[in-house]
């Protein structure tokens, strides 16, 4: 049996996926369609896929699948392009959304000009723990775990271009430290308000972006005296700017949302 899944590509600072919104075209097997699509040459190509879908408790509902097919909590560049596409293709008119996520119930706040959306602030809730790491041995360095949903290994260093990144970046995903796996990060503080990171994400290899990583290490460089409480994360893809709310103890992040095409694939199951 086919169907025909009608799909769109978007990004957010360059962190890439295939969005779909389930409540026109159901996904049978997200996880086995995140691993097909996501390839370069057999697939569509793209860090993941992003199934946008209602909710009893939230005007729209997201789950993302990582390249691998695992199933993350959260996606922070992913619910910006979420808040754009439901705007702009007409499944609601309001400019602050509510959306249903694994890691709970996130608030997006539209930035719209004329009838697109150009930027989106996501209160992506407070950091559940974080825990500081020193290697010692083959890793000379101290690292800062932060939860936010997803788990992210935050590690500063002087020159982030002498990190080997396709190299560190799988060995510390994997480490058994961390039995769910982790996003890795390595950040170079450039000023008080300015950080350059760049990320393994779990389960897609190197990302042009991370927006949970980026609230992961926006809150590692404050917790450890680096920044202030609001930093543009400048990373590969693009920047995007974190605020930790000193009285809600929220993160708040805005950063752009881009569509890249629209498109449709046969799903054969
Ligand atoms: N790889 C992440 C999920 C995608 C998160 C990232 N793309 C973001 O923008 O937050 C994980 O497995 O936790």
């Amino acid at each position: 049996m086919t169907t025909k899944i009608k799909f769109t590509k978007m990004h957010g600072a360059g962190n890439d996926y295939i969005y779909v919104d389930t409540s026109q075209y159901p996904i049978a097997d997200p996880a086995k369609k995140a691993i097909e699509w996501s390839k370069f040459h057999t697939g569509i190509g793209s860090d993941g896929l992003i199934l946008i879908g209602v909710s009893d408790k939230a005007d729209f509902s997201m789950r993302i699948f990582n390249a691998d097919g695992s199933e993350a909590m959260m996606c922070g560049n992913g619910s910006r392009c979420v808040g754009k596409y439901v705007y702009e293709y007409g499944l609601t008119d309001k400019t602050e959304i509510t959306l249903d996520t694994r890691s709970g119930i996130k608030i997006l706040k539209l930035h719209v000009e004329g009838k697109t959306v150009s930027a989106v602030t996501v209160d992506m809730g407070s950091p559940l723990e974080t825990e500081e790491i020193q290697w010692g041995g083959k890793y000379p360095f101290r690292s800062t775990k932060v939860s936010m949903g997803n788990p992210h290994l935050v590690t500063f260093v002087e020159d982030i271009t002498q990190i080997n990144l396709p190299e560190i970046g799988p060995e510390l995903e994997n480490h058994p430290l961390f039995p769910d796996r982790t996003n890795v990060e390595f950040a170079q503080i450039v000023s008080k308000d300015t950080i350059r990171m760049r990320v393994w994400e779990r389960g897609s290899g190197i990302t042009q972006a991370c927006g949970t990583g980026a609230c992961a290490t926006a809150v590692a460089a404050f917790i450890n005296g680096l920044t202030g409480r609001k930093s543009d994360v400048i990373m590969d893809g693009g920047t995007v700017t974190i605020e930790w709310d000193e009285i809600s103890g929220h993160i708040l992040m805005t950063g752009p949302a881009t569509k890249v095409f629209d498109g449709e694939i046969e799903d054969k199951y």
